[in-house]
Order: structure tokens, then sequence, then C-alpha cells
């Protein structure tokens, strides 16, 4: 049994990265950017306007004449001369001789005479050709993840299309003769599928969309089949359920039979030790536990970095931060242990109710407290990590 150090360096050395592709700027959101950009052009190009008011060359004079006007997009720009101003508005070209714009609220004006109240400082409320950024230089590099800012950034700069990093496909399949689709009155000693759902609107958070589910019977055969079939047909399989030791858990013998190489299986964690990983070529394969807490948090801890880490992210974990107890955590069994928590105020509290089975605390949780296997006893007012659970 490995530890979850070692099991998440290993998710990460296993991820290939997925390949490449040329995107239109309006679908990038959310993609992780594959290459280094840079800026075709100076922003702002033209010397701009950040107000609206009036332009001038910098003087002790607070009286001036008005002796033209300048609007946003023009191409005409008028001229003047010292104890002249230009009526500009905000992101209007300033006039070439002109160096400061005094805000409109700043002045009074009698037909064309102009009053300066208040005298702002020399290249006051003048934006100079490339403030933001210069022509030739980094605009966002490799790794990037595309967020809304960086959009309209990139739109700013001219952009159309960008080389991103490609999504993977995943399959999800769910093993047990007990599972059974919601929507039908329960037949006995069996339970609603869960695990499907749950998995594949925690893929959609991080932006996999193409995701189809499948069903195997606890046999070798048909799981060894719907194994076969999902790899033809995804880059990523996620098997929930049939992975422990029991005489029904087909999967590992399944994954191995269908060419799988196997990197590790069983992590000291509680819960979700029985997690499997492997890899065939250029494909990643999870052996999720099917307890649904287990699967869950396998996901964040293990699934999700590697995925990120395929799709190109420099930053695949989520994000560790650090609270403080509420109450005393005792921890005698030597794993890491991962427990659903809410953290409100710098203050973080495990919720009764941590059972591998238990969806009910997980869906109130905003975080994952973790305990490290070598710590025992840890007290209120401790100060500990938490995996945040908004991202
Ligand atoms: N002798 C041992 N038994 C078990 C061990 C062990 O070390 N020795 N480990 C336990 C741990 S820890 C876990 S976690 C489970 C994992 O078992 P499997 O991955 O083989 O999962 P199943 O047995 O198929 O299911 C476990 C549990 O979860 C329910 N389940 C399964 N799939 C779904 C689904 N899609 N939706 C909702 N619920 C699901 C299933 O009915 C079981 O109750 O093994 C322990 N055993
Ligand atoms: O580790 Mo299992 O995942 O406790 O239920």
């Amino acid at each position: 049994m490995i530890s979850v150090t070692e099991a998440q360096q290993l998710i990460i050395q296993k991820a290939k990265l997925l390949d490449t592709f040329t995107l239109n700027l309006e679908d990038a959101f959310g993609y992780f950017l594959a290459e280094d950009l840079t800026a075709p052009i100076n922003l702002p190009s033209f010397r701009q306007s950040a107000m609206d008011g009036y332009a001038f060359i910098h003087t002790d004079k607070t009286e001036l004449k008005v002796v033209g006007q300048v609007q946003a997009g023009d191409t005409q720009i008028p001229d003047l001369k010292k104890g002249e101003a230009i009526r500009i508005f905000t992101g209007a070209p300033v006039p070439d001789a002109a160096d400061t714009v005094v805000i409109q609220e700043h002045t009074t004006r009698n037909g064309d005479q102009l009053i300066l109240d208040k005298l702002p400082h020399k290249e006051a409320n003048v934006r100079p050709i490339g403030e933001q950024i210069t022509a030739g230089t980094y605009v966002l590099k490799t790794g990037h993840q595309i967020n809304e800012a960086s959009l309209g950034f990139m739109a700013g700069l001219g952009f159309t299309k960008i080389e991103v990093y490609r999504k993977p496909s995943v399959t999800i399949l769910t093993t047990g003769n007990e599972l059974q689709k919601p929507g039908t009155p329960l037949k006995p000693n069996h339970i609603y599928e869960s695990n499907g759902i749950m998995l594949k609107s925690a893929l959609g958070r991080i932006g996999i969309t193409k995701v189809q589910n499948l069903k195997a019977q606890d046999t070798l055969e048909a799981t060894k089949k719907a194994v076969k079939n999902a790899l033809q047909q995804s880059d990523v399989l996620l098997v929930s359920g049939g992975i422990s030791v029991g005489d029904y858990d087909f999967v590992q013998e399944a994954l191995l039979s269908n060419g799988v190489k196997e990197h590790f299986y069983k992590v000291n964690q509680k819960p979700g030790k029985p997690l499997w990983f492997g890899t065939s070529e250029e494909k990643s394969i999870f052996g999720l536990p099917g307890n649904p807490a287990s699967s869950l948090t396998a996901f964040y801890v293990y699934v999700l970095p590697h995925l990120r880490s395929r799709m190109g992210s420099l930053l695949p974990f989520l994000n560790e931060r650090k609270a403080e107890l509420t109450e005393d955590i005792t921890n005698k069994i030597g794993k890491t242990l991962f427990l659903k928590a809410g953290v409100a105020d710098t203050k973080i509290t495990a919720y009764t109710g941590q059972a591998s089975s238990m969806l009910n605390t997980y869906a109130l949780s905003n975080a994952l407290l973790v305990v490290p296997e070598t710590e025992t006893d840890l007290k209120a007012g401790d100060v500990v990590n938490y995996m945040d659970l908004s991202f």
C-alpha cells in the first residue's frame, strides 16, 4: 500500500498531455493554453484619454481657449498650441501636442473659454501607448487556464484563434448487480445507482462534457467486455465499484486482462483505500471504490488533478488552505483521513457522518479536512490543512 503523497506523485508523473488543436476564441473558455502568446500590437496602440474632459499642453495658466473636439474613434485629430484646449472624451485619441487631460468636473466653461478650477498634474488621464502591454512581449503562457478576463484580454489584442490542449472523453463504468436506475420502484435488496451522475457532474465542473455512462453486472466476462468497449471509445475510464477483494470484485482482473498497466492499487487513506490506477498507451484508467463518498474523495484527490494535468494545467491539484479546528479529532488507524467538513470564517468543522457510504454530509461540505497518517490527536484550535471544494 502506498502513501497519499506517493499516489499523488504517480498520477501526475503518468499524466500524458493530450494533443493540442486550434480553437476559436469564443469557444475557448476553460481550456488550457498550449502556446506562449506574444502581443501583436501595443495596448493601447495610441495615446488614449482615460476621462471625459479637455486635453491641453500642461501649463500653470488656469484659463484656456477651447479650439476643437475629439471623440472616441475619430481619425482626424485636431491640433492645439499652448494655452489652448481640445474637448475630449474617454477612449478618444489625445492630440499629439497635448500631454494632459483635465476632467470636466474640474473646469468651468463659458463659450470657448475654459477655466481650470483644479490644475491636474502633467500627464494626468492620458494612457500612454503600450501602458498595458507592448507589442512582442508575453500576453499569456502555456498552461494558463482561459477565463473571462483572459478572453477579453486576448480579444482586445485582436486574437481570434488560439492553440489549446484537448479535453479528454471519459467513460464512467458502474459495476454491481445491486444497482438500479432511479425512476422505478426499488427492487428488494437493490440500491439506486448514484455514482454515475455524481462523477459526471464532477467532470462537468472541470469542463469535461464528453462523458458516457456504461454499466456492467458483477461477472468477469461482463466486466472485461465493458472495459474493452470503454477503452476503445474514450481517453479515460472511471470504473466504479468491484475493486475490493470480494469474490465478485472483478475490476482489477478485467483491467489487467485488457492490457492496462497497473501503477498502484490501494492507498493508505480513508476513505478510498482500494483505489486502483493504471494506464494503457494514451489512456488513463481509475478503479474507484464503489462506496459513493470514497468514490468522490478519490475523484477530488486523484482523478481531478490527473485530468487537469492531461489538459495542460500546471497547478492541477485542488487548492489547499488552512483553518482552525473547532473540535478535537483523533486518528487511531495510521491512515490519512479525508473528512467531509464545513469551513466558515477561518474555522473548520468535520461533520458527524463520515462513513464511506454517506453523501448526506458530503452534500453540505465545502472542504475536505486532511488529517495526515502520522497525526494521532488534533485539538480544537489547531490549524489544519483542508482541500477547498469551492473551485
Ligand atoms: N475484506 C475487505 N472488504 C472490504 C475492504 C477491505 O479492505 N477488505 N475494503 C472496503 C472498502 S474501504 C471499500 S471502499 C469497499 C470498496 O468496494 P468496491 O470498490 O469493490 O465496491 P462495491 O463492493 O462494488 O461497492 C461498495 C458499496 O458501494 C455501493 N455502490 C457500488 N456502486 C455504486 C453506485 N454506482 N452507486 C451507488 N452505490 C454504489 C455498493 O452497493 C456497496 O454498498 O470495499 C470494502 N470491503
Ligand atoms: O476506504 Mo473505503 O473507501 O473506507 O470505504
